[in-house]
């Protein structure tokens, strides 16, 4: 399987690319943006693969944004594996890329990965707590350009706002407090 996107192709902060508000991608698909949506969800798959990633030296992601391969389109490619990990030749809990998103609602309950978030936009990771709405409702195209609309929480529902923030400029780590970045506040939940 060739790939298009190795480490070297990846857009990495201070790179304006990563702070504007992507473009909508216009429907239907062109080929161009069909062949850019599959070759960022073969960065997933292969990162996500403990020997292919360490053949082309991939750092694993279960979200790939278009800013990221520096491309500003309002596109991402997600592959979160199912939640519960000893079934793990079991079917993805999401696989897909998800075109123009929109968070139609979010809870104002709040959640955080307890061990931080990463990017492989940002090469030196920052730590602290980034802390998200814990439940959203995203609408968004498909490939076929239906579309969607997913209520999501928790893990997912984190994935998936880090990814559509990349879409507007935006990395984990504004949303980190640096002046106590691992401050617990217990009305957020914490999830590991
Ligand atoms: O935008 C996508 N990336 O930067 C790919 C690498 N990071 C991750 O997969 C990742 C890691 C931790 C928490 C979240 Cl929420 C995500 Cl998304
Ligand atoms: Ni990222």
């Amino acid at each position: 399987m060739t790939i298009r996107f190795t480490m070297d192709k990846i857009t990495r902060d201070g790179d304006p690319v990563l702070r504007q508000v992507a473009a909508s991608v216009p429907f239907p698909l062109s080929k161009e943006h069909a062949q850019l949506a599959e070759d960022m969800m073969t960065y997933l798959v292969i990162s996500q693969d403990e020997t292919q990633n360490e053949k082309y030296g991939l750092r694993p992601g279960v979200g790939l944004a278009a800013p990221q391969v520096g491309e500003s389109l309002q596109m991402a490619a997600v592959l979160i594996p199912s939640l519960d990990p000893h079934e793990h030749d079991e079917e993805p809990y999401f696989k897909g890329t998800i075109f123009n998103p929109v968070i139609i609602s979010e809870s104002v309950k709040r959640a955080a990965l307890d061990v931080g978030e990463g990017c492989l936009s940002v090469d030196e990771d920052v730590p602290g707590f980034v802390p998200r709405a814990n439940r959203i409702t995203v609408r968004y195209q498909n490939e076929q350009g239906e579309t969607k609309t997913i209520k999501l929480r928790d893990y997912p529902a984190i994935v998936f706002q880090h990814e559509i923030d990349h879409l507007h400029g935006h990395l984990y780590y504004d949303h980190i407090d640096m002046k106590s970045p691992w401050e617990v506040d217990d009305d957020t939940k914490y999830i590991d």
